[in-house]
Formats: structure tokens, sequence, C-alpha cells
């Protein structure tokens, strides 16, 4: 079950010739592959291009109706591998993942489909995660085009442009037999905006039309002496037209007035950032009629050494408004303008950061130097430097953390706990949602490497007397972690543990299923057990606990894993539902149940005010959103008390918590009955009839003491 659903959406992806689109970005890529004739599409979810994965996926029948094959890849390198279909048969095909950790996953086949080559459109869409919102390295997939040869298309964020360049993509791939990357940043992805339609064009070629009738050509397969002279190919034949067709079809576009003595040259996915730090500095408007040339680099790799001579010439400076280090667009112009023998100033990172997001207050200010150095009439005036709007230490200190009633903080409760009996551990942590784990309250994790490489992390590890843990998610599992983790500490004769956090969805990217996930979706074959895998590798110890939420179970399961006499590499499943995923799927029934006036019972927890002595161990071993404090209400005490607010939804884990750690008795379950029945109804009667005898007992005592 994905985090959002597009099935009303997809019904877009059927509109005909010259009907209105209108929607998100995503939405407006997957109507330009059927508008393309695509035969295949392929990919792994990953933010930003999760959605576009679910958008591919509920549009699956719809696909299949067309007679195209769609499929979520196991990893980016099986969807890159499927690019496979490309090299013989002129099949155009899609395939999506998240860059740069996708785009280096992939990178063993994209390297082999760029140096054969291909026939049929190769179109690899990426969802650049970049910036303040993005969770991975900053690294560009630049590098990856240049270093594979592959072109890169940047398309400004506007719905029509980012269509057009979907079919331009497939063309510009099949007249230069070059995989073309299109890179879309989140706000690319999610823009919203129209578009006339045109219809969906059933491929001419289907993938199992080609499949019957093989062909091959082994100048295409990457095996001497043919990959020499695939690099003869790329330079003397696909670069010329790579370059040509780039050229012909004008998908560099320019804005702004036609001649001046400066200008700016932009990648295409930044220029609505870039027009509105011009608006704001009364040099453009909305519609983006600059009062200076802009020229926008809709295709970032490779330059078009005839435009970019045309745009500098005559010009004193050239900004370059390039996004990510390091500025391979900028050294390239340098030495472009130098071969034309330009004397025009390219301008960058001297007046950019180097580093980090250009958000249009960025590039505003990256302007207002560019004007002040180089045209100082137009620059604005100086302002004086704002303070923030808020005094950092106003704003409160939150750690991202588990989710209310996610699974996987009580197993980090319970690691915790064991620690206290066999001393620390060292832990090599994986990419997921445990990757929390690191920060506080638990501050447990050393290092990570890559998806799924948690226990490889750990391979070297061998400490004395002890047993180093590696942490795994099961998307990591599936992603490579059962062949590079756990096969290879099997042959490796391993001591280490892995727990394996089974969450059933890969729930970092958005709840989408996985080989081993409960749910049974209609066209994926799902329930495949995660210990019976690890068996099947030759694992002997394994164990599948089925309810994380029982702290005390967990930490005896882990110290057992810890402490067993037996050799060889230990396995430990630690499964329950992605507590997101879970509001998800239940949310829906119980509001049905509550219509049709049934019975819900809703569980949650509390903290008796009374009992509480503020301590907040509670907090410190947990970490839950829902755990917050209050204000005391005893008036000999001061400290706050702990308090559950109403995100709780009732897992149990303060509670586990506070009593595996024999901390506190003073957390209660509550559970909330709605349309109570007469057995509900009477129980309640009566409690109220022994609570409210006793209360009044104790405040007659109180009174009979009172001052
Ligand atoms: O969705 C995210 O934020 C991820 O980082 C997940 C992800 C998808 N593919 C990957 C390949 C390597 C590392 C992480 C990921």
């Amino acid at each position: 079950m994905a985090e959002r659903s597009f099935k009303a959406e997809v019904e877009q992806l059927k509109l005909g010739d010259g009907e209105p689109f209108h929607g998100e970005g995503i939405l407006a890529v997957t109507k330009a592959l059927l508008q393309a004739g695509v035969a295949y599409v392929g990919g792994y979810q990953g933010s930003p291009i999760s959605h576009l994965m679910d958008v591919f996926s509920d549009a699956s029948d719809l696909m299949a109706g067309l007679g195209v094959h769609f499929e979520s890849s196991a990893s980016e390198a099986t969807a890159a591998a499927m690019l496979a279909a490309s090299v013989n048969y002129p099949l155009r095909g899609a395939v999506a993942w998240k860059s740069v950790v996708g785009t280096n996953v992939a990178s063993d086949a994209l390297s082999n489909v760029a140096s054969g080559g291909v026939t049929g459109g190769a179109l690899i869409i990426l969802g650049e995660d970049y910036g303040e919102g993005s969770s991975i390295m900053q690294e560009r997939t630049h590098a990856f085009a240049m270093k594979s040869q592959m072109w890169l298309l940047d398309p400004r964020p506007s719905l029509p442009l980012i269509v057009d360049m979907v079919e331009k993509g497939f063309e510009l791939s099949e007249a230069s037999n070059t995989p073309v990357m299109l890179e879309l940043r989140v706000r690319a992805c999610h823009v919203t905006g129209s578009f006339t339609a045109r219809d969906n064009r059933r491929p001419p070629l289907t993938v199992a039309e080609a499949a019957a009738a093989p062909t091959r050509d082994t100048n295409r397969i990457v095996l001497p002496p043919a990959n020499f002279l695939h690099e003869v190919e790329k330079i003397e034949k696909r670069w010329p037209a790579g370059i040509d067709f780039v050229r012909r079809h004008r998908l560099n576009e320019h804005f702004g007035t036609e001649r001046d003595e400066i200008g700016i040259i932009v990648q295409g996915g930044l220029f609505n950032s870039l027009n509105r730090a011009l608006e704001l500095l009364d040099l453009s408007d909305a519609f983006g009629n600059a009062a200076l040339p802009v020229y926008v680099l809709n295709v970032t790799y490779p330059l078009i050494p005839d435009e970019v001579q045309a745009f500098c010439a005559g010009k004193r400076a050239v900004l370059v408004v390039e996004e990510g280090q390091p500025e391979f667009i900028e050294h390239e112009l340098n030495t472009l303008v130098r071969r034309a023998d330009l004397q025009t100033r390219i301008i960058g990172k001297d007046v950019l950061p180097r580093a980090g997001e250009y958000t249009a207050a960025v590039i505003k200010d990256g302007i207002a130097r560019f004007l002040r150095a180089h045209a100082p009439d137009r620059a604005p005036a100086e302002e004086p430097a704002q303070p923030p709007a808020l005094p950092p230490g106003a704003v409160p200190q939150r750690p991202a953390g588990f989710c209310t009633g996610c699974p996987e903080r009580p197993i980090f409760s319970a690691m915790k706990l064991v620690q206290k009996e066999v001393g620390e551990l060292h832990v090599s942590a994986d990419i997921g949602c445990h990757l929390f784990s690191i920060l506080p309250p638990f501050h447990i994790g050393n290092t990570t490497m890559g998806y799924g490489l948690g226990t490889a992390g750990a391979s070297a590890f061998k400490p004395e007397g002890k047993r180093a843990v590696a942490i795994m998610g099961d998307g990591g599992f599936w992603h490579n972690g059962l062949t590079s983790g756990i096969g290879n500490a099997v042959f490796n004769q391993d001591d280490n543990l892995t727990i394996i956090v089974d969450n059933g969805y890969s729930a970092a990217t958005g709840g989408q299923d996985i080989p081993s996930s409960r749910a049974r979706p209609p066209h994926r074959q799902t329930n495949n057990p995660i210990e019976r895998a690890v068996r099947g590798v030759g694992i002997g110890w394994a164990q599948t606990r089925t309810r994380t939420y029982d702290v005390a179970g967990m930490r005896d399961a882990i110290r057992d894993a810890l402490t067993s006499p037996e050799k060889g590499p230990k396995v430990l499943v630690a499964q329950s539902e992605c507590q997101l995923n879970r509001q998800r799927r239940i949310k829906p029934q119980m509001a049905k149940a509550l219509r049709a006036g049934e019975r819900v019972v809703r569980e949650r927890f509390g903290v008796d005010p009374d009992t509480c002595t503020g301590d907040h161990s509670c907090i410190r071993l947990s970490g839950c959103p829902s755990l917050t404090i209050r204000s005391n209400p005893d008036p000999l005490r001061q400290d706050p008390i702990a308090h559950v607010e109403n995100s709780c939804v009732g897992c149990g884990v303060c509670g586990e918590v506070s009593h595996a750690a024999v901390l506190c008795p003073s957390f209660y379950k509550a559970r909330i009955i709605a349309n109570p029945n007469r057995r509900d109804r009477l129980r309640h009667r009566l409690r109220g009839w022994v609570i409210g005898a006793l209360q009044q007992r104790s405040a007659r005592r109180l009174a009979a003491r009172a001052f």
C-alpha cells in the first residue's frame, strides 16, 4: 500500500487528442510516456521519484491494455538492466529511480548500455534528491552523464515543456543511439499545470513481439574488440549526432531581452527559481520576461558549443546558475569561450554558494553580487542583513525520529536494554527509517554504507568476546542485502548478528510492497518469508519475532543471539507492520465501521499524573513524538510530568518499555469505545460507581486532614 493513491488521477492518462490535462509533473511525465509509444516501463522507488513509481503502479492496468510492459524492479540495477530491451530492438523504454544513490546502484548496467548504445529510445527518469529536503549525500548525477556519455535533460519545470522533453528525449536517444537521462527535482515532480493531451500510442512493436523474434548483434555487447569500437563510435558518431539533434530541435530556450552586455545561463530545472529571484529584483515578471538575456539549458549535458558561443559573444560577463558541486557546467563554459577566443567572463561559484540548494533567495543574492561587480548601474541597493525571524534559541530542537507507534522503536529500546547487560555494541546501520536510531534518544549505529549494506558494513568487525550487530531493513534485504550481506556473512563464516526490520513495506520510500509484504496485490507475488530466504543461503541461527512491541521478548531474543554458543552469522527477523501504513490501512476501515454504527474500539495510552515522578526515563528510552511533558498537578512537586498526547495510536511501547526496564508504573491503557453495546455501558456504569465511591472516600479523608 503506497503512501498516496493515484487511482483517481490516472484516469486523466486516458485523455485523447486536444483534451486539456491538469495535474502534477509526475502524471504529466507518465502521460507523455504513453503518448510517445513507450513499450516497457520499470523502476525503483525513492524520494522524489517514489510517487512516479506509484503513478506507474496505479496505471498498470491501463499500460497492460496498451501492450506496455510494466514492472516494479527489485533495484535500480534491475531497472537499468531492463534497458537491454532497447539495445537490439526499436523499443522505447523508460525506467525511473532516485538519484544519485539509485544511479550508483544502477551504474554497472548503465555503463554497459551506454557503451553498446541503443536502437530504441532509452529514457532514465531521475529524481534528483539534492538540497535542504534531501536525506542523502549531496552528489550530482551530472558526473554519471559525463563518465558514461549519456545525455542529461534538466527541463524547465513547466508541464508542456516536460511533456515535450519526454518525447524529444526518446527521439534524441534514437538519433544518437545514446541513453538519455531526464532529471526531475522534487519541485518539478509535483509542480501543477496543464497541457494539451494527445492520444496514447500503442508501441509499434511490443516487448513480447520483439522477444518472439530474437535478433542479436555482438557489436552491441561489451566484449573486446567491440568495447573499443564503442569508444570510437561515442566520439565520432553519437556525440555529433546528439549535439546536432539538440541544436536542430532547439531543446534549449532563450528568455528575456535579445542583446546585452551581460546575461545568465541557467540549468532548466532552476529556471522558475531564477525567474522569481529576478522578479524580486525588478528584473523580470511572472511570465519570464526578463530584463536581460537568459539562456536556459534544458539539456545540461552535452553543452552546444555554437549556442554557447552565440550567447556569450558581445557579452562582458555571463552568470551561470548551476546547483551543486563540482561546477561541471561552469568549467565547460570556460573551455568553450576560451576555444572560441571570446573575452566573456564566466561568473558562477564566485558569487553563488559552492554547495547547497539554490532557492530563489540564494539566487537573488548571487545575482545582486554579479550585478554589483559587472553591471553596477543595474545592481540593487545594498540591503542590511535581515535578522532571522526567530532567534535560533527560540526554535525547539527536535531531531528527526520514528513516527508515533513505529514498530522499529521497541527494537532499539530492547537493544539499549541489552547494551546495559553486555556493554556497548558496534552497530552497522542501514538505509531506511531505522537509521533514525542513530539520533537521540537511542544513539545506536556507528556507520551506514548504503541501501541493504548494513550486514556488509559489519563484516570486517570481529570484536573480541562480543558480536557486532548489523541492522537491515526488509526493503534493503530484497534490494541486495540477501546476497551482499547475508550470503556474504555465511560464506565468510561471520559470527555477527543481523536484525532484519521487517515492517511489511519499503516504508522509507513511501510504503511500496516488496517480496515479503503481507498484502496481496493483484499483479505481484508477495508473502515470501525472509527467514526462509536466509535459511536458503545457509543461515543456521534464524528467528522471527512477530511482535516487536513486546520489548522484553525482543530484549531476550537479542540477548540470546549475542550470547548463544552457536557459531556462524545469526539473523533475527523483527516483524511488525509499519504504523504509518497500518493507520492508512485501518483508518478508512474504522471510519466505515463508525458510519455503519458498529462498535469500534481504539486503544490509547496515558500517564497517571499522580504516579509520574517526572524523571522522563520513558521519553529517553522511547522518544515517541506523542510523549510530551506537562506541568505537574502536585503543588509539592516542581518537575513536569510525562503526558501522552492525542496522536497516540496505542502501540503500547511506552508502557512496555517502562515495565521491561522496571521504570515506572504510571502508564495506563485506555480503551475508547465508539457505539458501545449494552455490556460496555453496564461495565462503564459499574466502574463509575466503584471509582466514584473510592474517590469520595479519599476526598473525605483528605478533607478530614485539611488545615
Ligand atoms: O527514498 C530514499 O530517500 C532513499 O534513500 C531510498 C533509496 C532508494 N534507492 C536507494 C539506493 C541507495 C540508497 C538509498 C536508496
